[in-house]
C-alpha cells in the first residue's frame, strides 16, 4: 500500500470533541441542544446508524430522542409527529431516517420539517440555499467528505472532481460543495459512458454508488484522493463484513490518499450530524455559530 490512509474515525472524534465544547458553552447559558430521530419500521442499515448516533449525541452532552414508529405508520401520523417536533422548543434538530417504507411520501415528510431544524439538509429550501451558495444546513455525509478533503488538500480550487452517484442525499450535494470550493465537477451515474476513463481523470474521486468494490485501482489516477462513501454488507469467507464501493486493496496501491470502510466517511457523517445540531441550536437562539463545523 502506498496511499495515505484518511482516518475518518480519528477526525470524527476530534469534531465530536469540538461539538462537546460548544455544547458545554451553551449549557453555561442554560441551553441544551437536542436531536430527535424518527425511525419508521425496520431497516438494518438505519439501525446501525441510529444506535451509533444515539450514543454519540449523549456523549457530546446533547439531548437525544428516538421516535420508533411501526412500519405501517400512515402518512398523516408521520406528518403529525414531524409537526410536534417542529413545535417543540427543546428539539433543535430533526432527522427522519431514510429510506421510509414504500407507502410513505418521503419528499412530503422532509419538506414538512422546519428548515432550521433540518439537520440532514434535505429540505428543498436548504437544497436551494446550498445550490445558490447561501447559508444553509449542509447534508452530513457530503459535509464530512468535504472536511476530509480540505484537511488533506487545503485549497481545492481547479482540481478535477468526479462524483460517482447522483442521489439527493450524497451525490448531488457532494457535487455542489465541490463546486462551491471551485473544483471542476463531473457527476457520473448508471448511464455514464466510459466511467473508467472518466474516473482516471479525477484528482478527487468520490464513490457513492452502493456496489461493493465496483471501482478498481486501475480506474484511479496515480496520487488521487479517493473518498469511499459506500457501505455494503457482504458475505465473504463465511462471515459478514462491511466494504466500500472502491476495491480498497488495489486502489490503495495507486491513490495518494484513501478513506477506509469502515472507519472513513461513516463516523464523519455522525460527527457532522452532531455539528449540524449544535449549529441549528445556535441559530435558533441567535447565538454565534461554532467555528470550523460548517461548510
Ligand atoms: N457513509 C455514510 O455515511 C453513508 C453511506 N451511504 C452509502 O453510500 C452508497 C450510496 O448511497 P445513496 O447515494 O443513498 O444510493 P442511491 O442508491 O440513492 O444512489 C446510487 C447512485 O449510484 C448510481 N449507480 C448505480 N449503479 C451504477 C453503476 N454501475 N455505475 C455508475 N453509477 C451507478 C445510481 O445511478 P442512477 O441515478 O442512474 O440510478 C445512483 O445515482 C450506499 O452504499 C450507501 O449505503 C449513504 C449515505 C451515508
Ligand atoms: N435521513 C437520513 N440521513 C442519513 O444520513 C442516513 C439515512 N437517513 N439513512 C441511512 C444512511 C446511512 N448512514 C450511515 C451513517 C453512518 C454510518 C457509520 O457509522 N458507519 C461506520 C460503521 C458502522 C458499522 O460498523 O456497521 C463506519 O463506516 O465506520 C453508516 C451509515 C446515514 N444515512
Amino acid at each position: 500500500m502506498s496511499a495515505e490512509l484518511i482516518d475518518g474515525k480519528a477526525f470524527a472524534a476530534r469534531i465530536r470533541g469540538d461539538v462537546a465544547s460548544g455544547v458545554a458553552r451553551l449549557k453555561g447559558q442554560g441551553i441544551v441542544p437536542g436531536l430527535a430521530v424518527v425511525l419508521v419500521g425496520e431497516d438494518p442499515a438505519s439501525e446501525v446508524y441510529v444506535r451509533n448516533k444515539g450514543i454519540q449525541t449523549r456523549e457530546a452532552g446533547m439531548n437525544s430522542w428516538e421516535h420508533k414508529l411501526p412500519a405501517e405508520t400512515t402518512q398523516d401520523a408521520l406528518m403529525a409527529k414531524v409537526a410536534d417536533l417542529n413545535a417543540d422548543p427543546a428539539v433543535h434538530g430533526i432527522l427522519v431516517q431514510l429510506p421510509l417504507p414504500g407507502h410513505l411520501d418521503a419528499d412530503a415528510v422532509i419538506n414538512a420539517i422546519a428548515p432550521g431544524k433540518d439537520v440532514d439538509g434535505f429540505h428543498v429550501l436548504n437544497v436551494g440555499l446550498l445550490g445558490t451558495g447561501q447559508k444553509s444546513m449542509v447534508p452530513c455525509t457530503p459535509l464530512g467528505c468535504l472536511m476530509m478533503l480540505r484537511d488533506r488538500l487545503g485549497d481545492l480550487s481547479g482540481l478535477n472532481a468526479v462524483v460517482v452517484g447522483r442521489s439527493n442525499i450524497v451525490g448531488k450535494p457532494m457535487a455542489q460543495l465541490l463546486l462551491g470550493d471551485s473544483c471542476t465537477v463531473t457527476i457520473a451515474h448508471s448511464r455514464t459512458k466510459d466511467l473508467a476513463e472518466l474516473c482516471r481523470r479525477a484528482d478527487i474521486l468520490v464513490a457513492a454508488v452502493g456496489r461493493p468494490r465496483m471501482i478498481p485501482g486501475d480506474w484511479i489516477k496515480p496520487g488521487a484522493t479517493v473518498i469511499d462513501v459506500g457501505i455494503n454488507r457482504i458475505e465473504e469467507d463465511g462471515r459478514t463484513r462491511l466494504v466500500g464501493d472502491v476495491d480498497f486493496d488495489s486502489a490503495a496501491r495507486v491513490a495518494g490518499a484513501i478513506t477506509p470502510v469502515p472507519g472513513g466517511v461513516g463516523p464523519m457523517t455522525i460527527a457532522c450530524l452532531l455539528a449540524n445540531t449544535l449549529t441549528a441550536c445556535c441559530r435558533a437562539n441567535g447565538l454565534p455559530e461554532p467555528e470550523g463545523l460548517t461548510a
